[in-house]
């Protein structure tokens, strides 16, 4: 087939713009990511009590799953957009999933799948915690009998914990580098040391937290990751059980992460580099900026 020739008109514009130097290629307009879920995002979304997609629940027995004790799942009802990202998260040593609760139906309605666990004894120590945060990440992409297996994707993982979960959370980061993103809240761990870690990790300690001290648990935890992108989010005054009730600047910076690594989603970059600064309920922030 012969090239359509260009017309006369288009010619001459091209000639004079060359001549001009100023060909301007036409910029398609900013290609979104394809696991971009939800409107632009705002500090006001992001601090808001939900975000922008309903939520339901469904709870899981013990007795219908293997490695952890069941827990509760909370999921976006839109069908229309695809798979989810999902994130397990555990609570600490001789609590419940309750005491996190709220966690739940806050992410879920950013557009994420979140399964709560219940621990197979309320015991369990971090390393336990891991396996059973993974545990819970298999039975979400694997069990058959999981009616909402269909609306999450895979490949988009993450894991959270609370205390000895947030020790928990270490441990599963590190036995499966496949996690898009982890968050270790107020994490107790007896090693101090996750530099093999390759998942994306933002810790979030209390200035006030003695039973899981920063000093002694976030701090050298977060110094000790080198190998991927990481977030240190203090907040000011806070005891070990900031995360026990409702807390926005967890909420918000947990939210940001999940967004920016197991969504991809850049337009949350804004909220991690440079991040939160210093004062009201923000007693220190540091992280890995630039993003790459
Ligand atoms: C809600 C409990 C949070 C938690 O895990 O707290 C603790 C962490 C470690 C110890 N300990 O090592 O004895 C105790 C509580």
């Amino acid at each position: 087939m012969q090239p359509t020739p260009l017309s006369r008109l288009t010619k001459l514009a091209l000639a004079l713009a060359l001549t001009a130097g100023s060909v301007a290629v036409a910029s398609p307009a900013q290609a979104a990511g394809p696991y971009e879920r939800g409107p632009n995002p705002t500090n006001a979304a992001l601090t808001a009590s939900r975000g922008p997609f309903a939520t339901a629940s469904t709870s899981v027995s013990s007795f219908s799953v293997s490695g952890f004790g069941g827990g509760t799942i909370y999921y976006p009802t839109d069908t229309s957009q695809g798979a989810f990202g999902a994130v397990a998260i555990s609570p600490g040593y001789t609590a419940t999933w309750s005491s996190l609760s709220w966690l739940g139906p806050r992410l879920a309605s950013h557009g994420f799948v979140v399964i709560g666990i219940e621990t197979n004894s309320i015991y369990d120590q971090p390393a336990s915690r891991g396996n059973q945060l993974l545990a819970a990440l298999d039975y979400l992409v694997e069990d058959s009998s999981l009616t909402i297996r269909n609306r999450i994707d895979p490949n988009r993982l993450a894991v959270a914990g609370h205390s000895m979960g947030g020790g928990g959370t270490l441990e599963a980061a590190s036995d499966r580098p496949s996690l898009q993103a982890a968050v270790p809240i107020a994490p107790w761990n007896l090693d101090k040391s996750w530099s093999e870690l390759r998942v994306p990790t933002l810790i979030v300690g209390g200035e006030s937290d003695s039973i899981a001290p920063v000093s002694s648990h976030s701090e050298p935890f977060y110094n000790s990751i080198s190998l991927t992108e990481k977030s240190y989010l203090e907040l000011n005054n806070a005891s070990h059980f900031f995360p026990q009730s409702t807390n926005t600047p967890l909420a918000r910076q947990m939210v940001a992460w999940l967004k920016r690594f197991v969504d991809d989603d850049t337009r949350y970059d804004q909220f991690i580099c440079p991040g939160p600064s210093r004062g009201g309920d923000i007693e220190e922030y540091r992280n890995t900026c630039p993003l790459s």
